[in-house]
């Protein structure tokens, strides 16, 4: 028997590694449009509307650990680690396994390690200018986006709005959260929020951690 669907061997092909990792050093972020293959995205995002109407999604958070805790005000996206529990969550993994493989190569960035949610915002949520290492501890290094959502409408707003490194208040690029596209950025330095949807908005979040443990003190990734 042939496998029906997900035979495409890569995820980003060798020309947008190529341009990510030339963009992540000359701007500190990359945006990509129909870089992740259709029939993942439209796997992708069935799985995670399947979990969002079964209760399989939890409210999103700010801190790790024991400062964990919701604030509707900040982020009001539902999430769901990705665990490797369907061909298309290891397609995708694979997938941000030989962009870590390249950002070593290239950049020399000792990447380790690669977390990633499903994060579902329903009509009204958003998500406030933040970045995306936790204070102290420099640990998340590249952050990635995938987006899910078919035929984003012009009016539908969740824009990902990045702003430069360098003069946080200049808006460097606003990204339309549309299936195919792909987000790269520094976690330290790229400021970034989400702003309001108007429709269900799907991606996948997902942090390239450096090994941050320090005097022997295990750093939680979450
Ligand atoms: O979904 C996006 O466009 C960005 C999400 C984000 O900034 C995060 O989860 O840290
Ligand atoms: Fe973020």
């Amino acid at each position: 028997m042939t496998p029906t669907t997900l035979t495409s061997p890569t995820l980003l092909s060798p020309a947008t590694l190529n341009a990510l990792a030339d963009a992540l050093v000359e701007q500190g972020w990359y945006v990509g449009q129909n870089v992740i293959d259709a029939e993942l995205c439209h796997t992708l995002h069935h799985e995670l509307s399947h979990l969002a109407h079964h209760n399989g999604l939890s409210e999103a958070g700010i801190g790790r650990g024991s400062e964990h805790h919701l604030r509707k005000d900040i982020r009001g996206d539902a999430i769901r680690w990705l665990n490797r529990e369907s061909a298309a969550q290891r397609q995708y993994l694979a997938g941000m396994a030989e962009l870590q493989q390249t950002l070593n190569q290239a950049l020399f960035l000792g990447l380790f390690e690669y977390e990633a949610h499903f994060a579902h915002y329903p009509p009204g949520a958003f998500y406030q200018r933040h970045v995306d290492s936790f204070r102290g501890r420099a640990n998340r290094v590249v952050s990635t986006v995938g987006y899910l959502t078919p035929s984003w409408p012009a009016d539908g707003g969740g824009e990902m709005v990045i702003y430069h490194p360098e003069n946080s208040e200049q808006e460097a690029a606003r990204v339309t959260p549309e299936a195919g596209t792909f987000a790269c950025f520094l976690s330290a330095t790229v400021p970034h929020e989400v702003l309001p949807t108007r429709v269900a908005r799907a991606s996948i979040a997902g942090w390239f951690r450096r090994n941050a443990s320090l005097g022997g003190i295990l750093d939680p990734a979450r």
